[in-house]
């Protein structure tokens, strides 16, 4: 397992710098008299985005700064004073983690992302900027890692150091927990929407928890201490397919769209309730006249298809997608014996509704025994933890 796990004591009690780091990467001292060569990059390919987190050194001596080559300068100013990297990277500035220690250096963790499919323009972009003339490796986890290999190393001259993408998530959310105070959060009221409110949570003693990854695919692991976790189940039906059905459905073509819509749209025009079938509740097992029976259910009428909208076909794709997550979240949090679930995954960027229903279904049908937790870096510990991962000498 990564020699950069902490454990749960050290990373309680962190006060101070040193202590702090002890805690993240312990190993790291022996390394400090050999500095890894910037620039540090840490890269998650996913299914659906590519996730890039840059640590920009902000302890850089007088020296440093002299013999930084331009190139390697360039590259830094390019990153840090855009937020957006031609048509379609963007950097997730409200993210950006100031201050931060890594690896013997402090500095500034900035948070990028661009659609994978866009990656042959990435490297295009790369190659344009002189990273092929920098002989450097970057740490890089998820598919793509294996996927693009070659690409990087023809494009751009750079090699991957490749790190196990749920390794790396692990060692991500570890690390960021530690240095972001309010990065851990739950909905309060979850059962009382219009009170239903974003609160802050102490996951400082996280363990055990389930993880709930929601990227194009789901991923569910148990998690039982930082280096001890499984991969308990997944799910095929997860935020590509909600993407990909709104597509279908409303003719929509990016997933802010797709929630937009969704924001302004009523499933019930769209699903068949308990109500519509029993008339009411069913009360002997306690399903309520408001729950859905049948997702997508009414669509076989005519009459009912012709009368809905592109909102509300949106709204119930996102419905049936995340009650679909949340039930099978919960069957594994039972069968594991865990009682918080913390659900990650860019599936819920700007994604409330999705989450408040998780909230409300966690604590609803396991009747307040089980917690849904929510993490501010929702899809980018992946991209953090192989950064962290990375020994330089791979
Ligand atoms: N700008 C975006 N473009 C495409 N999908 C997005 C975007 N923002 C959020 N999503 C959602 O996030 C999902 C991808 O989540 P992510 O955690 O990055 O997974 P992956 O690693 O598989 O790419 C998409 O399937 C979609 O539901
Ligand atoms: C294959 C994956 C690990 C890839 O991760 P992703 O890019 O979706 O974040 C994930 O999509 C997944 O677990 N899919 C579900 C496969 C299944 O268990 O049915």
């Amino acid at each position: 397992m990564a020699p950069c796990a902490s454990n749960q004591n050290s990373k309680r009690h962190v006060s101070g710098e040193k202590e702090t780091e002890r805690s993240v990467c312990q190993w790291s001292r022996k390394r400090r008299s050999h500095r890894r060569p910037m620039p540090w990059f840490g890269m998650d390919i996913g299914g659906t985005l590519c996730k890039l987190v840059y640590f920009e050194p902000k302890d850089i001596t007088r020296d440093e700064l002299d013999s930084e080559i331009e190139i390697l300068r360039n590259i830094r100013k390019y990153l840090t004073k855009h937020s957006a990297y031609g048509k379609t990277g963007h950097r997730d500035m409200h993210l950006q983690l100031d201050n931060v220690p890594l690896r013997g250096r402090r500095g500034t963790l900035h948070f990028i992302r661009f659609p994978t499919c866009e990656m042959g323009n990435f490297l295009a972009l790369a190659k344009s900027k002189g990273m092929a003339t920098l002989v450097t490796t970057v740490s890089a986890t998820g598919g793509g890692a294996y996927k693009f290999e070659n690409d990087f190393r023809k494009e751009v001259n750079l090699k991957l150091a490749k790190f196990d993408e749920f390794d790396s998530l692990i060692s991500g959310i570890q690390y960021i927990d530690t240095h972001n105070p309010n990065e851990c959060y739950y909905w309060a009221n979850p059962t009382e929407m219009e009170k239903c409110s974003k609160s802050s949570y102490d996951f400082s003693n996280p363990y055990p928890f389930l993880l709930v990854n929601i990227g194009s695919g789901v991923s569910i692991l148990a998690v039982y201490g930082p280096n001890n976790y499984k991969r308990v189940t997944g799910t095929s039906i997860g935020g590509g397919t909600f993407l990909g059905l709104c597509c279908l459905l409303t003719g929509c073509n990016t997933f802010e769209e797709a929630i937009e819509l969704a924001a302004g749209g009523d499933n019930t025009n769209v699903d068949k309730l308990v109500r519509d079938i029993y008339g009411g509740d069913y009360e002997r097992f306690g399903l309520p006249g408001d729950l859905v029976a049948s997702s997508f259910g009414q669509m076989n009428s005519r009459e009912k298809r012709s009368k809905v909208s592109r909102e509300d076909l949106a709204r119930a794709t996102l419905v049936t997608i995340t009650n679909n997550i949340g039930s099978i979240a919960r069957m594994c949090a039972l069968q594991e014996h865990i009682d918080r679930v913390v659900f990650i995954g860019n599936f819920l960027r700007v994604n409330p509704i999705s989450m408040k229903m998780l909230a409300y279904a966690m604590d609803y049908w396991s009747n307040g025994t089980m917690k849904a937790l929510f993490l501010e870096h929702e899809g980018y510990f992946g991209a953090v933890g192989c950064l962290l991962r990375f020994n330089g000498h791979d």
